[in-house]
């Protein structure tokens, strides 16, 4: 029989051509010049072999950690010849998080808590999780990923690691542990070792099958605001300000229990030149790499500069830090906010940052942008069209805060109120967006780009 490692140490050498091909792959505008094997767990033995390993992949001065789940048998079916890395010591080998045969043993080792070599797996305390069940990956375009087990629970798998307990497990666990109804219940974890240290790779969940994504409904309501174009919002079948003002009523609740889970602290005086500081330094990494941006680049700090004279108390908190219509399911109850990892490509220093939840309420409105002008990309102008879809993002964006506002009495309460720091905010995050869509979808950079103009010409605050 093969011996893992050996397998291991040949198959590293096929990973810098396989890993840029790969959705969850974080790096892929840099090469990459090394791939490292950091640690190995046989999760079964046999044919199929099941393995867990853990890779450090260099590029320029960067070293980061990545988890694989790897299978490896004899004869590999045909249904899963696409996930086929590389053929090591005559064993075809493959990523095998599409392996239903294999990705079970995941959930059973959950079950069970058991604990092989550094990978412990646990049980959230009182939890019923049920074992024994197939799983088939989340088909959409993810940062990490995702398996659902029959119509019980969903495993994330971290696909770049951070060191330590990520903040998406510890926040669910946080909101679990307050009632929250706006997360899903917390099933489970996984845990491994980088460097000696503890560090999450996977979360266990329990599945909402009738879940659909914010962004999907609000885009169904752009479309049909913009198939009736003599009628008022209000009338049109699809209205979605209802929905909106809900979920900033769940939103705040969110905010509210995250205090009340992990406290909160007045920002320091230092805070808000901070900000600025990184609005600026984040401003000139993208407008180096983006031509398109140079234009806006004075308007932008002046806008940014006005944080400074920010005024009265703002409290820094626990946010979720990448919320946008994606990151939240309608269900039959109410809205829930999943993935509270933060901005993929943030230092991990600042995704665990007491931060304001303003910021989280600026992604949320930048998303009602997004859904409205996405409709628009590559259409031939229409200033008709572009009425209606900002008409659509001003009457959602507006429910929005009247959601947050009513039921947000403590430390923020209506985030219109905090005009400058909010506009300042949103500034921000579409210059990521500009980052973000030069990088992975070109053809939507006129969303961010149009954005900025309006905003820091006096138009659009909700
Ligand atoms: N508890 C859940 N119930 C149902 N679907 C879920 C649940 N959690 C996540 N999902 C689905 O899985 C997808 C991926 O989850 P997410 O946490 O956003 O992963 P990623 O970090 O890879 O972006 C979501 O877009 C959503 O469709
Ligand atoms: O969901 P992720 O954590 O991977 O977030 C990244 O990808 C998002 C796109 O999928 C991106 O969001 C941007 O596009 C959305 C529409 O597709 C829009 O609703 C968001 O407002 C906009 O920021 C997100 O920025 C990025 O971090």
């Amino acid at each position: 029989m093969t011996d893992p490692r050996e397998l291991v140490g040949a198959l590293v050498a096929e990973l810098p051509d396989w890993l840029p091909s790969q959705r969850w792959f974080a790096g892929k505008d840099r090469a990459i010049t090394a791939v490292r094997p950091l640690g190995t767990t046989v999760l079964m033995t046999g044919d199929p072999l099941l393995l867990h390993l853990v890779v450090e992949v260099e590029q320029d001065d960067r070293r980061d950690p990545y988890q694989l789940l790897i299978g490896s048998q004899a004869h590999l079916p045909e249904y899963l010849g696409s996930s086929w890395i590389g053929t090591e010591k005559g064993l075809p080998c493959y990523e095998a998080t599409g392996d239903a045969d294999l990705t079970g043993r995941l959930l059973d080792l959950i079950v069970e808590q058991d604990r092989i070599g550094s990978l412990r797996f646990d049980r959230e305390p009182g939890a019923e999780v049920r074992g024994g069940l197939r799983a088939r990956p989340v088909g959409a375009e993810q940062s990490n990923t995702s398996l659902v087990f029959g119509h019980h629970s969903i495993l994330k798998l971290f696909r770049k690691l951070t060191p330590g307990e990520n903040p998406d497990l510890r926040l669910h666990r946080a909101l679990h542990g307050v009632g929250s109804r706006h997360v899903a219940d917390l099933l489970g974890s996984i845990t491994g070792e980088l460097h000696g240290e503890p560090v999450t790779i996977g979360m266990l969940q329990k599945f909402i099958p009738d879940a659909v994504d914010g962004w999907a409904m609000a885009t169904t309501s752009v479309r049909d605001l913009m198939a009736d174009p003599g009628l008022p919002p209000d009338e049109v079948g699809g209205d979605f300000a209802g929905e909106a003002q809900r979920l900033g009523q769940a939103v705040a609740s969110v905010h509210s229990d995250l205090r009340r889970a992990l406290g909160d602290e007045i920002a320091d005086e230092g805070e808000f030149d901070r900000t600025v500081k990184a609005m600026r330094d984040r401003l000139d990494t993208v407008s180096r790499a983006v031509p398109e941006l140079a234009g806006h680049t004075t308007a932008l700090r002046a806008a940014f500069d006005k944080v400074r004279e920010a005024s009265g108390p703002v409290a820094m908190q626990y946010i979720h830090g990448d919320l946008h219509l994606g990151q939240v399911l309608r269900t039959v109850t109410g809205w829930l906010l999943i993935d509270f990892e933060g901005e993929p490509a943030a230092p991990a220093a600042e995704r665990v940052a007491l931060r304001s939840p303003l910021r989280d309420v600026a992604g949320m409105l930048r998303s009602f942008d997004y859904a409205a002008h996405q409709m628009l990309i590559g259409a031939d102008d229409d200033p008709k069209l572009a009425e209606r879809a900002l008409e659509w993002a001003r009457r959602n964006r507006s429910a929005f805060c009247d959601g947050y506002a009513k039921a947000a009495p403590g430390t923020i309460g209506d985030p219109r109120d905090h005009a400058d720091l909010l506009r300042a905010f949103e500034l921000d995050k579409a210059v990521y967006e500009v980052a973000y869509e030069h990088a992975n979808r070109p053809e939507w950079l006129s969303v961010p780009l149009t954005s900025i103009a309006r905003i820091t010409s006096g138009g659009d605050q909700p």
